[in-house]
Order: C-alpha cells, then sequence, then structure tokens
C-alpha cells in the first residue's frame, strides 16, 4: 500500500518545524504525469561496460524491497515502520530499534538472524558483517557481484534508514570516557556505504527526512529516484563529515596537544534561508552550530516572539547588540546600525538603560537594533516601542511588555532565555579568499585594579565607573573606535576610521550634535571619559578630545610615543589610565 497523502499529513503534524519545510518543498517538486504513472523497473542485470544514459539514469526507481532500521533516536519510528510495512517492505532491524518496533506490531527480523552472528561486544558490533555490507554495497549491474553473492548468501539491501548515537550532545555534559562509548562505529558504516552505493541504496541519515522519504514513496509508488538518492547520500556524507568533526574536536580537548587544530573543521547545520545577503543580489543563509547553541545564548538560539524574519544584516547587528549588553550586571541597553553601536547605557532598569542609551545619538537609533540585558517589562516596551526598531533582543520579557511590543507588527522580538559568558573563549572565524582566520574571541575583560593611572592628576571614583563603562563599549565598536561616555552612557561614539584622530573627531562630533538635539547650551563631550581601543600614535587624536573638554582616558598604553601622549595629558590637566589590553575590532 503507498502512504496516501493523508498519511504523510499526520506524519508530518508529528514532525518539527524543519519536517514541515521539507515536506513544502518536496511537495513543490515538478513532477510530470507520465513520471507518476512509471512503474517502478526491476534493475537490469547488464553489466558494467552497458551503463545507463545520465538522461536515463536521472529516471532510474529503484523499488524498496528490504530496508534496514538501526536508529538511536527512535521518534517517528513506528510510523516509518508501519508505512514500510503497508508497502511490503521486509524490515532488518538492530536490538532496541526491532524491539521497539515488534513491541508495536510491526513485522521485523532481527539483524543477527539475517547475518547468522550476534551482536556482540556490549552493541560494538552489531551490523559489521559482511552479510549487511555485502547486502548494501553489492553492485546490481555487475555479474560477479551478483554471483559472489549468490556463492555467500548476500541478500539485496535497498534502503538503509541510520541515526547515530547522540555523541554531539553527550560531549556537552560528559567525560572522556563516557563519551568514547558514544562513538558510533557501525551506524556511520552503515551510512557512507548506502551512500556510496546510492545508485541502487537510499540512505536515510536523519529523522527529518522521514516525510521527504515517505513523500517520495506516495509519488513513485514504493520506489526511489536517483536523483533523490543522490540527494540523500549527499547529506549522508555531510553527516558524517560533521559527527567526526564534532568527534575530532574532542579529541584536539582532551589531548591538549595544541590550542590549535591542525584541520578546521566548521559543522554546522543550515538553520534558515535567507532572503539575500548584506546586499539584494547576494545569496544567504544562516547556519548555525546545533549543539553550540546551547551553551551560547543568543541570535542562533533565541526564540523568535514576532515580526517578519530576520534579514542577514538583522542577524549580525542582533549578535553584535546582544554580546555587548552581556559585558554588563547592571541593566544594560545598546543601539545598534551597522555592526556599532550609536548608542549604549547602564541604568537602573531597562527603561532607564534605553532612554539614556538613546539620548546619545537618537538620529541614527531610528530603524536600529536593540539589545537589553534585562527582562523587557512594561515601561522599557512603552519606551523602545516610540520609535522605529528593527529587532528587539532581551533575555525575556514581562506579558504586558509583550501585549505592547505586539503593536508593532514590523518589530522583531527575540528572547533568549538568558545571557552570554563574555569571559568565555570561543573560537571565531572569518573567511578571506582561499582561507579563514581562526582567533579565539575578544574575552579580554579589565577591572580597576589592572589599571596603571599614567598622569599627575588621579581619575575620580565616578570617572572610574565611567571608564570602565566606556572600555567595555569601546570592545565592540569597530576600529578604529573612540567613545566617549558621562554617567555610564555613550554621549559620542567615533567608530571604523582609518585614522585614530578622525574616530576622536566623529565621536565630539557626535556629541554637540546630541547636545544640540536636547537644546542642552554646552557639548556632553565636557566633562565626559574617553576610551581608546588601541593606543594612540601621537597626541593629536588626545588633543583634540582635551580641547573638546573630556576629563578622563582609558587606552591600552604601548606606543613608541606614550611620554608624549602622557606629557600632553599632563599639559590639560586630565587623567589617564593604561589598560595593558587592546581591544581591536576589524569585522
Ligand atoms: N556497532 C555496530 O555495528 C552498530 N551498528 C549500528 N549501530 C548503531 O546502533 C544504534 C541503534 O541501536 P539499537 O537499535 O540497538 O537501539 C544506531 O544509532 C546505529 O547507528 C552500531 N553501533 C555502534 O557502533
Amino acid at each position: 500500500m503507498i502512504p496516501s497523502k493523508a498519511f504523510i499529513g499526520n506524519f508530518i503534524h508529528l514532525s518539527n518545524s524543519i519536517t514541515r519545510k521539507y515536506i513544502k518543498s518536496t511537495s513543490r517538486l515538478p513532477v510530470v504525469q507520465s513520471r507518476r504513472s512509471l512503474r517502478c523497473l526491476p534493475i537490469l542485470m547488464t553489466g558494467v561496460e552497458e551503463k545507463a544514459t545520465t538522461k536515463d539514469a536521472d529516471f532510474d526507481l529503484v523499488k524498496i524491497k528490504r530496508a534496514l532500521i538501526s536508529v538511536s533516536d527512535k521518534s517517528c519510528l513506528i510510523d516509518v515502520g508501519k508505512a514500510l510495512e503497508d508497502l511490503g517492505v521486509e524490515i532488518l532491524s538492530t536490538g532496541g530499534s526491532a524491539r521497539k518496533l515488534a513491541e508495536n506490531g510491526i513485522k521485523v527480523t532481527n539483524i543477527s538472524d539475517f547475518s547468522g552472528f550476534p551482536e556482540i561486544f556490549g552493541g560494538r558490533v552489531k551490523t559489521l558483517h559482511p552479510a549487511i555490507h555485502g547486502g548494501i554495497l553489492m553492485r546490481r549491474d555487475v555479474p560477479k557481484d551478483k554471483e559472489e553473492a549468490k556463492t555467500y548468501q548476500i541478500g539485496e539491501i535497498d534502503l538503509v534508514i541510520v541515526n547515530l548515537y547522540p555523541f554531539e550532545q553527550v560531549s556537552m555534559e560528559s567525560d572522556f570516557s563516557q563519551c568514547i562509548e558514544q562513538i558510533d562505529i557501525g551506524g556511520t558504516v552503515l551510512i557512507r556505504a548506502a551512500a556510496k552505493n546510492h545508485r541502487w541504496v537510499t540512505v536515510v541519515s536523519d529523522i527529518n527526512q522521514y516525510p521527504e522519504l515517505l513523500s517520495e514513496f506516495s509519488e513513485f509508488e514504493g520506489c526511489t529516484r536517483l536523483e533523490f538518492r543522490r540527494k540523500l547520500a549527499a547529506r549522508a556524507f555531510a553527516r558524517c563529515a560533521s559527527y567526526d568533526a564534532v568527534i575530532a574536536e574532542r579529541f584536539f580537548q582532551e589531548t591538549n596537544e595544541s590550542e590549535l587544530p591542525p584541520i578546521l573543521n566548521i559543522t554546522a547545520t543550515l538553520q534558515q534561508e535567507l532572503r539575500y545577503g548584506e546586499n539584494p543580489h547576494q545569496k544567504a543563509a544562516f547556519y548555525v552550530n546545533p549543539h553550540q547553541k546551547v551553551s551560547l545564548p543568543g541570535v542562533s538560539s533565541a526564540e523568535q516572539i514576532q515580526g517578519k524574519e530576520l534579514s542577514y544584516n538583522n542577524i549580525a547587528d542582533t549578535d553584535a547588540a546582544f554580546q555587548l549588553v552581556c559585558e554588563f550586571e547592571e541593566p544594560a541597553v545598546a543601539i545598534i546600525k551597522h555592526s556599532n553601536p550609536c548608542g549604549a547605557a547602564v541604568g537602573v532598569s531597562a527603561e532607564d538603560a534605553y532612554l539614556k542609551a538613546l539620548s546619545c545619538d537618537s538620529l541614527s537609533a531610528f530603524g536600529g537594533v536593540v539589545a537589553c540585558n534585562r527582562t523587557i517589562d512594561l515601561a522599557a516596551a512603552e519606551a523602545i516601542t516610540r520609535i522605529f526598531t528593527e529587532v528587539l533582543i532581551a533575555p525575556d520579557a514581562t506579558t504586558e511588555a509583550l501585549s505592547i511590543l505586539s503593536k508593532k507588527k514590523n518589530l522583531r522580538v527575540l528572547l533568549t532565555g538568558s545571557l552570554m559568558d563574555m569571559r568565555q573563549s570561543i573560537p571565531t572565524f572569518r573567511s578571506v579568499n582561499g582561507g579563514i582566520l581562526y582567533q579565539s574571541s575578544d574575552n579580554g575583560h579589565i577591572g580597576q585594579d589592572d589599571l596603571q593611572v599614567v598622569t599627575k592628576r588621579v581619575p575620580s571614583e565616578s570617572e572610574l565607573e565611567d571608564l570602565l563603562f566606556a572600555w567595555r563599549v569601546c570592545k565592540h565598536v569597530k576600529s578604529n573606535a573612540i567613545v566617549l561616555a558621562k554617567n555610564k552612557t555613550t554621549v559620542g561614539v567615533g567608530a571604523g576610521q582609518m585614522s585614530r584622530v578622525d574616530a576622536s573627531h566623529i565621536a565630539i562630533w557626535k556629541a554637540k550634535e546630541a547636545a544640540k538635539a536636547a537644546d542642552e547650551s554646552q557639548s556632553r563631550a565636557a566633562g565626559s571619559v574617553l576610551a581608546s581601543d588601541a593606543f594612540f600614535p601621537f597626541e593629536d587624536g588626545l588633543v583634540v578630545a582635551c580641547e573638546a573638554g573630556v576629563q578622563a582616558v582609558i587606552q591600552p598604553g604601548g606606543s613608541k610615543r606614550d611620554e608624549e601622549v602622557i606629557a600632553a595629558a599632563d599639559r590639560y590637566g586630565i587623567s589617564m589610565v593604561f589598560t595593558g589590553m587592546r581591544h581591536f575590532r576589524h569585522s
């Protein structure tokens, strides 16, 4: 019996959203009516030299007569088992999978009965047997293979359904010795064998592929097309590669041989196809590491409560915004435009921090991305929705706040559940033509005790607080970066400039504009503190700031001309502290 559309519909209901996406895409397959009426053709035993042409091969249908099921994640197993049984497929299965199928009334042959060899060594060897792998790997059009199969009584296996031991999950929670038992050997061999022989064999390596399989059966009367098998084979090899990458990473961690992996395997799963990249003519998608996202709360794991799909630029800006606010213990808000903060502040509440952040550059904040490290309450929601905001990301929001936010249909709201630990070291990557730049994340943290006062004047307590605030914000601004701050609020940001003196000029100009917009008589640069992401190579950038009224400066120090720069600071009677740590950010 072919699974009906209604059956597949029910099945889809059981599965998750990714599954739903797949079935949507398969139902869009441009299948012509004549193809539907094709009967499953038996594979001709013609010999290798009589290969089918590519065109013919595209239409090659294989009837599934025997399937091997060996799954660690047994979700939806019964549904697939029933569907196969209804199609008259003989099912072979390993210990636990076989038990579950049999308990649910599905006829199943235990793998040991098929191979004539028991599962041994606590499951370390279950399917590693020529009767199994011969049945998968034999070439159906090579007479010698056929002869050998007859001699050794090897029966063909047309469909392999495997999902692997959950090494990725276990690796996050367990010690090394416990992880070892979770390295799936037999499963990966089954997947690879079936994928290699996809000319005849169909391989399903993820439960999310079940609906596609059933859809294929429904469309092609219990057969699969070569095109379909090849697509699943590609995914099967990708699955094994990703699985092995995680295992290798854990082994490298354990050996502690070097902090740098000799081979870089980056593994990530497609989370979202994006309409386009940074620009409309660029193709784009969002890939995530499903295991890392558990430990790294943020844009990849957040739940989107409302609003349109995130765009490529939204994702980048939302990540930048959330990472910035995670620097602070007190309520903090950052407003990001084009990856740089146009305002950031720490306040007594989410609303207070937002209003302070907004006051830095309310013009640029229009259409920005807002992040907060506190639950969004009613007051914060009311304040945020007063101007157009693209994205809001926060750990949580109250019911009253959500009701206010929901009135802004275009506002995307993301809830992360928790904050990110900015002290942890995470690998980060950037592509260059033909290569990948790898570095650990900038988790450098400077506290009051790390500061070296280098000027005659010592900063006051409140200046010190502002200096550390400005320093933490500065770490999230593109180089060359200058941040002016007052009362733990940015008052001017000079970002991404080719010279430090230009960054100073821009920050000062922004501080003047903010004062003008608020009808204040004096520039906000007066009495502010300044953070510079790297040392001042000359005194010019510092002098510009002193002339504008900056009272205290925080910078790494380490320039050949430090003495000259310190002398300038003393000349203007300001205080200056060195961090001994730089926070360049180029992308
Ligand atoms: N050792 C083997 O020959 C072997 N063959 C299949 N497996 C795995 O065993 C699991 C299923 O086991 P069970 O059906 O007993 O619950 C699957 O995740 C499958 O990938 C094996 N286990 C690990 O390598």
